[in-house]
């Protein structure tokens, strides 16, 4: 018997749309100075010196850069207390000339990370990240999105993938990836399930799966053999040498379509973090509306 080979996976590649969203928010960017004289300004708080983390900031600026967005960089020694940071968040929120604040995400341990989060005046969440943007995002509201869930599901409605009616299964409950992606899926109309350490059989659970999303933090965690075929599969992992929470290989020769690591869901978070920038000066300087195709706002749910 011969068994007829499976094309590979259709990629859902997130490069060429960020780079389209960088292009629209640049033009944003300079329409705003043009009406106001004003630019947008990101302020970007790193405490500590762990270097993926000062990689990822150091790309938020130079993106910002080129989009012609200014950036503050406020850095802070790792021994840095929890009032601190959260009085120097507060000073952020209340400066009029910043209009976006992203705390980069992880804190050292002694710090209480929440507490920083929601220092950030809802106005100036460009990440999504304290509690008000979670509920906003969840009832479908006005108001800023989680980054990587944003750019996830402007990925999915670049690609054409519709999550109504479908059971999307996501790996990860974490506060900026795992929870908010499930909430906007939840908003799209899928059937969500919630995956994490205390689940019990994971692979049976993913087999049923028509979406799912890896946002479990694990190198090559999510195996080929665990895919229904035809899944369209998210990869919201990073990890040294360009790997990803799935087994991109195994993944590749099943699933239906998946985003590649790196080019897939990393480009994006970038993207929509300063898409929402530009709103959030748009909104603070009194520019134009905001824009309709803005990340991932979710349609307020019914029933
Ligand atoms: N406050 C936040 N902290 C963190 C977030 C976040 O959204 N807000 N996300 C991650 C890390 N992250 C941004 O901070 C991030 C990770 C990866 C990429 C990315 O573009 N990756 C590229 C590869 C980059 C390279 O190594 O050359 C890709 O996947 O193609 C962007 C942003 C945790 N912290």
């Amino acid at each position: 018997m011969t068994i007829p080979a499976t094309p590979d996976a259709h990629l859902m590649v997130g490069t060429r749309l960020a780079r389209d969203i960088l292009i629209r928010s640049a033009e944003r960017a300079a329409a705003l100075v043009g009406r106001t004289g004003r630019r947008p300004c990101l302020a970007t708080v790193l405490v500590g010196d762990d270097p993926a983390s000062a990689t990822y900031v150091r790309m938020k600026r130079n993106r910002c850069h080129e989009a012609g967005i200014d950036s503050r960089y406020v850095h802070l020694p790792a021994g840095t207390g929890t009032a601190e940071l959260v009085t120097r968040i507060a000073d952020l929120s209340a400066d009029p000339a910043v209009h976006g604040i992203l705390l980069q995400h992880p804190v050292p341990g002694h710090i209480d990370e929440r507490a920083a989060f929601e220092a950030i005046a809802p106005a100036k969440d460009v990440d999504g990240v304290t509690t008000h943007s979670f509920g906003t995002m969840a009832f479908g509201l006005p108001g800023f999105v989680s980054c990587t869930p944003g750019g996830i599901v402007r990925l999915l409605d670049a690609y054409g993938v519709d999550p109504r009616g479908r059971h999307a299964v996501v790996i990860g409950r974490s506060p900026i990836l795992g929870r908010p992606v499930g909430m906007l899926l939840l908003a799209r109309d899928a059937t969500v399930t919630y995956c994490h350490s205390r689940t019990t059989d994971l692979p049976a659970i993913v087999g049923g799966a028509d979406l799912v999303v890896a946002a479990v933090g694990r190198p090559n965690f999510v195996q080929g053999t665990w895919l229904k075929p035809g899944a369209v599969v998210v990869d919201a992992g990073y990890h040294p040498g360009g790997v990803g929470d799935v087994d991109f290989d195994a993944a590749r020769a099943v699933a239906g379509m998946l985003t590649p690591v790196p080019g897939g869901v990393g480009p994006m978070t970038i993207a929509i973090l300063l898409e929402q920038t530009v709103r959030a000066a748009e909104e603070q300087l009194g520019g134009a509306a905001a824009d309709p195709l803005a990340a991932g706002r979710p349609r307020q749910p019914d029933q």
